[in-house]
């Protein structure tokens, strides 16, 4: 699968081993920076390019991190067609994808140590969308009021 990921000098460590993490895994990964370590650099842009690149690879999934993974996912939910679940425990990563078909996780660093983020991002990748009735339902509401806004 191909993996669209981006983060903030708060987990730019996170995402440098994620990187190589997934490739070992198999996934291709589109890294949407940021590329050097800057303790003042700002989330927003490398999120929203993130989530950019998720829409316009149907098929792909995204990755935002930072310290808390809020602003990250914020910034990601920006963009239409992107559904970024901020993820936290096991619970959350399967039903981001079972219920919600999310097509972005986002991780905040300061919140975990680097395995449990591995394994976050591992149970999101691997957990299909249930394809529920109700779920599809839901998600196509949301999708509806984007398309109402254009
Ligand atoms: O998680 C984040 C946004 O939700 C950022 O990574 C966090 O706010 C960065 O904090 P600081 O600039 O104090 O290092």
């Amino acid at each position: 699968m191909r993996i669209h990921i981006a983060t903030d000098h708060a987990g730019f460590e996170l995402k440098n081993e994620l990187v190589k993490h997934l490739q070992d895994a198999g996934h291709e990964v589109i890294d949407h920076g940021a590329h050097e370590y800057e303790p003042l650099d700002d989330y927003p842009s490398f999120c929203i390019d993130c989530g950019k690149g998720v829409v316009a690879d149907p098929g792909s999934l995204g990755v935002v991190i930072g310290g808390s993974g809020n602003g990250e996912q914020i910034a990601a939910n920006k963009v239409d067609g992107v559904r970024a679940a901020l993820v936290w425990n096991e619970d959350t990563a399967r039903l981001a994808r079972a219920h919600n078909d999310a097509n972005v996780i986002s991780i905040g660093f300061r919140q975990h140590d680097l395995d449990y983020c591995f394994h976050l991002v591992d149970l999101f990748i691997a957990e299909p969308f249930s394809g529920d009735e109700r779920h599809v339902r839901r998600i196509s509401q949301i999708a509806a009021f984007e398309a109402e806004r254009r």
